[in-house]
C-alpha cells in the first residue's frame, strides 16, 4: 500500500487534462505506441466528436521512482460545470489532485470550483502550469495567480506541456513524492466505495470501486450496504487499458467488480461494498445528493416505446449518476419521463446518448427550473413542470431558485457583463481583481435566467474571455406567471413556460413568432396564441398550404413518393401530432432560441 498513489486531474474545460493524461500513459508505457490514439481516455464517441470529457475514467499505471515500483491510479474527470458531479465522485476516491492551469489563459471559474472541491476532500494539490509551449503563454503572470489562489511556493508549480511532452517526468515524480499513500487497514472488514458503474451488454453491470479498508477476494460473497443486496464477486481486477483480473485486492486499491448484477436499479454510486462473512458496521459517507438544475420531459416519439425508454433510462442512469427521472404524462405527448439535469449540455448529452447507445428516438420538452409554490392555505408544492403549476387563484406566492454566479473575465468586459447580468435580473455582489487585467465578479441571480442561453451570450460579449461557475443558494419569491401556448385553440401543455411577469408579454410575442417559423405549414390555417390564464397576449397565424404546392411536392412520380415515405418511416421523424397539428422537436425547444 505504501507505493500506491490515487490521484485525479482537475482543471477548467480545455486546459489540457486529457492530452496530459495521454502523455502520462505513454511515459509509463501503460499504452503501447500501437494502441495510442489522442485523448485515449475519452472513449465515448460523443466525447471525441465534441472534444470534451463527459465521464470520469480510471486507469492504472506502473512507474519506477528511485528504484521502487509505484502503482498510480489516475482518474480523469470532466471540466464542464454540468459534469461537476462526476468530478466530486472521482475526488472522493483519491488522495491527491493535479491542478492543471493553461498558461495562456490563467485561472478560470472551474479551476477554482474544482480546486475547492479537492481541498474540501483534503487532497494534496500539485499545481501544473500547462501549455508552456504556446508562444503567447504567460508563465510568470499565471504562476502568480496560482500562488495567490492556493498559497503554494513558486517551486511547487510544475511547468509542462501535454502537447510537446514537457514536464511529464517531473509530474510523475511529484505524484510519488508529494501525494500521500492511501491509509486504511487491509485486515479490517471490507469497505469499498462505489464511484462509478457501467452497463456492459455481455458482462452485465460493472462496478468501479475504491477500497478504503479491508480486502476483497475473487469469489467472496459481497453485500452492497445501502441496498442490502448480496452478490458473488465473480471477477475483480484492476483497470488498465483493458481490465486485468486479480485474485485479491486490498485497501488503497481501485478496481472493478463483475458479479452478475442485471438490474441497473441495484447499483447506487456512493454505496459501500462489504463482505457477508465479515461485514463492516459503517458505510462510507456517500456522496452528496445530486441537485438537478434543469427539468424537462423526455418522451418516446412512438408512444408504444415507453417501456423500452424506461429500460434505456435505467441503464443510462447507471453510468450517469447525476441523471434523475420519474414517470410523467402529458396531455399532448402521452407517457414519458420528467428528468432532472445539471444543465443544458447535460440534457443534450442525455438525449444523444439515449439515441446512440440505446437506439431510442425521443422528444425533449421545454426545459424549466424547479419552483416552490405556496398555496393560499400556505401548503408548499414543488413544481418541476410548468404544466403542473396550480391555477393562479390557488397560489399565494411562487419561489424560484437563485444562484451565486462567479464570472472571471478581462477588465475590458466588466461593463457589458454587468449590463447583461442586470438584464437577467442579477445583482452584483462583489468584484475582485486577480491581476491588473483580470477580474472575478460575483452575482446573485435567478437560475432560470442563466441555464438556457446565458453562457453563449457571456461568451459573445466577452469575445470568449469569460468563464462562469455557479452554485445554488436557495429559493426566493419572484413575480412569476405561467404562459400557455395554444394551437388552434387547444392548449399544448408541453409548450407551457413559467416566466417573470415583467418579461411575459415580450416572451409570449417572441415565442409565437418563433413557433410560426418552426411549425410546418399544413392544409389548414394554424393559429398560435400565447395566454396568461384566460388572457391572450400574443397571436401569430400560419396560413394554409395551397393545393398546388402539395401537388408539386408529391405529384406524378410514384417512385419518388414511395422513397420519401420509406425515408420518413426509417428516420422516425422527431415529430408529434397534437390535435391536428404536427409539432417537430425544434418547436418544443423554441424557448431556447428566442434572441
Ligand atoms: N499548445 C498546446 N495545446 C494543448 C496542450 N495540451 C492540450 N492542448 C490543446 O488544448 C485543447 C484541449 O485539450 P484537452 O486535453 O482536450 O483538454 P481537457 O482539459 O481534457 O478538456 P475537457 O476534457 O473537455 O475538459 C486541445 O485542442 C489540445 O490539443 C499543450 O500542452 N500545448
Amino acid at each position: 500500500m505504501k507505493n500506491i498513489r490515487n490521484f485525479c486531474i482537475i482543471a477548467h474545460i480545455d486546459h489540457g487534462k486529457s492530452t496530459l493524461a495521454d502523455r502520462l500513459l505513454e511515459f509509463t508505457s501503460t499504452v503501447g505506441q500501437r494502441d495510442m490514439q489522442a485523448q485515449l481516455l475519452d472513449n465515448m464517441d460523443l466525447e471525441r466528436e465534441r472534444g470534451i470529457t463527459i465521464k470520469s475514467h480510471a486507469i492504472q499505471m506502473v512507474y519506477n521512482y528511485k528504484g521502487e515500483e509505484y502503482i498510480l491510479n489516475l482518474i480523469d474527470t470532466p471540466g464542464h460545470v454540468d459534469f461537476s458531479y462526476e468530478v466530486s465522485r472521482s475526488i472522493a476516491a483519491c488522495e491527491g489532485a493535479l491542478l492543471i492551469v493553461d498558461s495562456s489563459q490563467g485561472i478560470e471559474a472551474q479551476t477554482i470550483s474544482n480546486l475547492y472541491l479537492a481541498i474540501g476532500n483534503n487532497l494534496e494539490i500539485i499545481p501544473v502550469l500547462n501549455k508552456i509551449d504556446l508562444p503567447h503563454a504567460m508563465p510568470e503572470e499565471v504562476s502568480d495567480e496560482i500562488i495567490d489562489l492556493i498559497g503554494c511556493e513558486k517551486e511547487d508549480i510544475i511547468p509542462a506541456s501535454g502537447k510537446a511532452g514537457i514536464g511529464i517526468e517531473d509530474i510523475l515524480n511529484a505524484i510519488c513524492e508529494r501525494i500521500p499513500a492511501p491509509k486504511g487497514d487491509p485486515q479490517a472488514p471490507l469497505q469499498a466505495l462505489i464511484f462509478d458503474s457501467v452497463f456492459n451488454s455481455y458482462r452485465g453491470i460493472e462496478v468501479y470501486f475504491r477500497i478504503m479498508n479491508g480486502t476483497l477476494r475473487k469469489g467472496d460473497k459481497v453485500k452492497f450496504v445501502n441496498t442490502g443486496k448480496i452478490y458473488n464477486a465473480d471477477e475483480i481486477g484492476v483497470l488498465k487499458l483493458n481490465q486485468e483480473p486479480r485474485d485479491v485486492m486490498s485497501a488503497g486499491n481501485v478496481g472493478y467488480l463483475i458479479s452478475g448484477i442485471k438490474e441497473a436499479k441495484e447499483v447506487k454510486v456512493g454505496d459501500t461494498i462489504t463482505t457477508v462473512d465479515n461485514p463492516t458496521k459503517e458505510s462510507i459517507q456517500g456522496f452528496e445528493e445530486v441537485k438537478p438544475m434543469v427539468f424537462a420531459g423526455i418522451y418516446p416519439v412512438e408512444t408504444s416505446e415507453f417501456e423500452e425508454l424506461r429500460t434505456a433510462m435505467e441503464k443510462l442512469q447507471l453510468n450517469d449518476a447525476s441523471l434523475v427521472w420519474e414517470p410523467e404524462s402529458s396531455v399532448a405527448l402521452g407517457f414519458g419521463f420528467r428528468c432532472g439535469f445539471l444543465g443544458m449540455l447535460h440534457m443534450e448529452i442525455v438525449q444523444e446518448r439515449l439515441e446512440r447507445e440505446f437506439d431510442m428516438t425521443v422528444i425533449t420538452t421545454v426545459p424549466s427550473v424547479q419552483f416552490k409554490v405556496f398555496s393560499t392555505k400556505d401548503e408548499e408544492i414543488i413544481v418541476n413542470a410548468p404544466s403542473d403549476m396550480p391555477e393562479p387563484n390557488f397560489i399565494s406566492r411562487i419561489e424560484e431558485p437563485f444562484i451565486k454566479a462567479q464570472i472571471i473575465t478581462k477588465s475590458d468586459y466588466v461593463g457589458p457583463i454587468i449590463s447583461l447580468c442586470m438584464d437577467k435580473r442579477g445583482v452584483i455582489k462583489g468584484q475582485n481583481y486577480l491581476t491588473s487585467d483580470r477580474v472575478e465578479m460575483i452575482f446573485e441571480m435567478p437560475l432560470a435566467e442563466i441555464v438556457f442561453d446565458f453562457f453563449d451570450k457571456l461568451k459573445t460579449i466577452s469575445r470568449g474571455y469569460a468563464s462562469l461557475d455557479y452554485e445554488l443558494i436557495g429559493f426566493r419569491t419572484s413575480h412569476l406567471v405561467k404562459l400557455d401556448i395554444m394551437l388552434n385553440g387547444e392548449k399544448v401543455d408541453a409548450l407551457s413556460a413559467i416566466v417573470h411577469r415583467d418579461k411575459a408579454y415580450d416572451w409570449g410575442r417572441r415565442l409565437c413568432e418563433k413557433l410560426r417559423e418552426l411549425l410546418p405549414r399544413q392544409m389548414f390555417e394554424i393559429a398560435i396564441q400565447a395566454a396568461i390564464g384566460q388572457k391572450i397576449i400574443a397571436r401569430e397565424t400560419i396560413s394554409a398550404l395551397r393545393k398546388n404546392v402539395l401537388a408539386k411536392c408529391y405529384g406524378g412520380d410514384i417512385s419518388r413518393k414511395r422513397k420519401l415515405l420509406e425515408k420518413q418511416k426509417k428516420g422516425k421523424k422527431r415529430m408529434r401530432q397534437v390535435g391536428n397539428v404536427e409539432i417537430p422537436q425544434e418547436a418544443f425547444l423554441a424557448v431556447l432560441k428566442l434572441d
